[in-house]
């Protein structure tokens, strides 16, 4: 007797424990991790996992975190244990290369996600070209969606499926979209790219929306989720998979994961080996209340720490200059802006003139 048909499912989620969360691990992932997090994923039916530095292909430097083990060979364990599921890679044009997309490829990566702040698509152009070339299944992704407005978006997620893209993603990077912002963009991507490609969705909890923005995205017809066992991910973290497992079987809604074996993955392999939940602390809603970058936030509790000035008032100012990933020397800038300031501040106090 053969096996039972699978039954289709409604949507495909994307685990992103092994990029996002790269951002909260400060990319120290060792093999040993990505094996047991790629074997859980794999046997709950998780379909795409994504694994690389928290930046992407190439973000291992001075500028972003060193990794602690090559990306590359990162990838090729993950491609090793999976049975079924799918390893993807994430890119941002400039950071990484097309040189990257192929040693990538050629480790078994089998899904590009090439990412562009939500106003630049025009720089991902030969990066789809390139992950089509390679027999990639190509996947844009619209980063800080919340900068731009329904209709302007679209027009970016036209030109990455023009260049290749087959899915493009709302990427809500400083988990800033509230409710209806989700889906309007959602809906208007769909009203655009409907019947060439697919629309995905990729929330933070800044705002402790990420769960919710993902169902409404599903709802508004988004095809593609991401999430993160037990949030994982930058800033206050990412949708977590497991609760999103749970909440889409409970609404009937069929992701084709096990919710049992998802719950344990998160529970019993990942939890263990996180040195600090991501958690909406006030730095964290600060940057979904004033729509920072989500992995702003360890470079500004460095320079907080450094430069003696609380983190949430250096990404206050961050999201008043409308700084974007790229930008992380700012942090800098402004933490030693606010330093000055207090220091001033201090001497004004004492009746001390400049
Ligand atoms: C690679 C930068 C960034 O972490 C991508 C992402 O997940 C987001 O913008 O949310
Ligand atoms: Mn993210």
């Amino acid at each position: 007797m053969s096996a039972p048909a699978e039954k289709p499912r409604d949507l495909r989620i994307t685990d992103s424990t092994l990029r996002d969360g790269s951002h909260a691990m400060s990319h120290q992932f060792t093999e040993g991790q990505v094996r047991a997090i790629v074997h859980a994923l794999d046997t709950s039916g998780v379909e795409v996992i994504e694994v690389a530095h928290g930046d992407g292909l190439g973000g291992s430097s001075f500028n972003y975190g060193f990794s602690l083990e090559d990306e590359f060979d990162l990838i090729a364990a993950a491609v090793d244990e999976a049975e079924r599921a799918r390893i993807a890679v994430l890119m941002l044009p400039g950071l990484g290369t097309v040189e990257h997309l192929k040693r990538a490829r050629s480790v078994g990566a089998s899904v590009a996600r090439i990412a562009t702040h939500c106003t630049e698509a025009d720089v991902s152009v030969q990066h789809f070209g390139a992950a089509r070339d390679l027999g990639m299944e190509t996947v844009g992704f619209l980063m800080l969606s919340h900068r731009t407005g329904p209709e302007a978006l679209a027009k970016q997620a036209r030109i990455m499926v023009d260049a290749g893209a087959q899915c493009v993603y709302v990427v809500d990077s400083a988990g800033a979209l509230v409710l209806s912002d989700a889906q309007a963009r959602v809906r208007a991507l769909l009203d655009e790219i409907g019947d060439e490609a697919q629309v995905g969705f990729h929330g933070h909890q800044n705002l402790s929306l990420g769960v919710a923005n993902s169902v409404l995205a599903y709802q508004a017809g988004a095809r593609q989720i991401d999430g993160a066992l037990c949030a994982l991910g930058a800033g206050a973290g990412n949708a977590p998979t497991e609760v999103l497992a749970a909440t889409l079987d409970r609404m009937g809604i069929n992701a084709g994961i096990d919710v049992q074996g998802v719950m344990s993955a998160a529970q019993d392999v990942v939890k263990p080996v996180i040195p600090r939940l991501p958690w909406m602390d006030r730095s964290a809603i600060v940057q979904g209340h004033a729509g920072v970058y989500s992995s702003f936030l360890l470079h500004a509790e460095r320079a907080s720490q450094r430069y003696g000035v609380p983190a949430h008032e250096i990404l206050e100012r961050v999201g008043q200059a409308g700084y974007v990933g790229g930008q992380e020397d700012m942090i800098i800038d402004i933490a030693l802006q606010l330093a000055e300031e207090r220091d001033l501040g201090d001497l004004a106090a004492q009746g001390v003139r400049r």
